[in-house]
């Protein structure tokens, strides 16, 4: 079901050093900030060859990120994105094998304009799991 990686999401303290870490010591393709208040969240996206890393900083009042951030002060990856090509499909074959749909289950848009949806992280080897409809 799930297809192509397309992102690594890594949340981050200071955005600024992140982006210069990026850009200048691993010398990757770094967009300018981008704020995604639907999201709490401000984006800056890494350019690679075969997938994208996005660095996360809190934006607004009760950011989804605010808790990692406090558990992990020193940021750290936040969530995998997996591309499908039907997320309604996908959201419903992962309810019905007992998987937690986040929020209120249904698909928002994402930092790239396209349908997402969050999976628990307990469901998930402990990791975050976000899936985006391509
Ligand atoms: C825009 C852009 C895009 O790409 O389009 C994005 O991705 S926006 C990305 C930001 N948006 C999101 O993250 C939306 C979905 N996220 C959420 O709904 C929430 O952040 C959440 C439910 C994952 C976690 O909620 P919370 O911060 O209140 O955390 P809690 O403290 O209750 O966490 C419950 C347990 O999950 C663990 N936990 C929390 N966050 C993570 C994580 N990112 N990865 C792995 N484990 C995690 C905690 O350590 C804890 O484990 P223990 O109990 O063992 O200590
Ligand atoms: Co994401």
């Amino acid at each position: 079901m799930i297809g192509r990686l397309n992102h690594v999401a890594i949340a981050v303290p200071d955005l600024e050093a992140a982006t210069i870490i990026y850009r200048e010591t691993l010398g990757a393709k770094v967009s300018p900030p981008q704020d995604e208040p639907e999201n709490g969240v401000t984006v800056v996206f890494v350019e690679l060859d075969n997938t994208k890393i996005e660095l996360l900083h809190p934006l607004g009042e009760n950011s989804p990120i605010e808790g990692f951030l406090k558990k992990n002060a020193s940021g750290g990856i936040h969530h995998v994105c997996y591309e499908v090509e039907d997320i309604i499909a996908a959201r419903d074959r992962l309810k019905s094998k007992g998987a937690r749909i986040l929020g209120d289950g249904e698909p928002k848009i994402g930092a790239h304009k396209k349908p997402v949806l969050f999976l628990h992280p307990k469901d998930f080897s402990g990791t975050l799991v976000e899936l985006e409809q391509v």
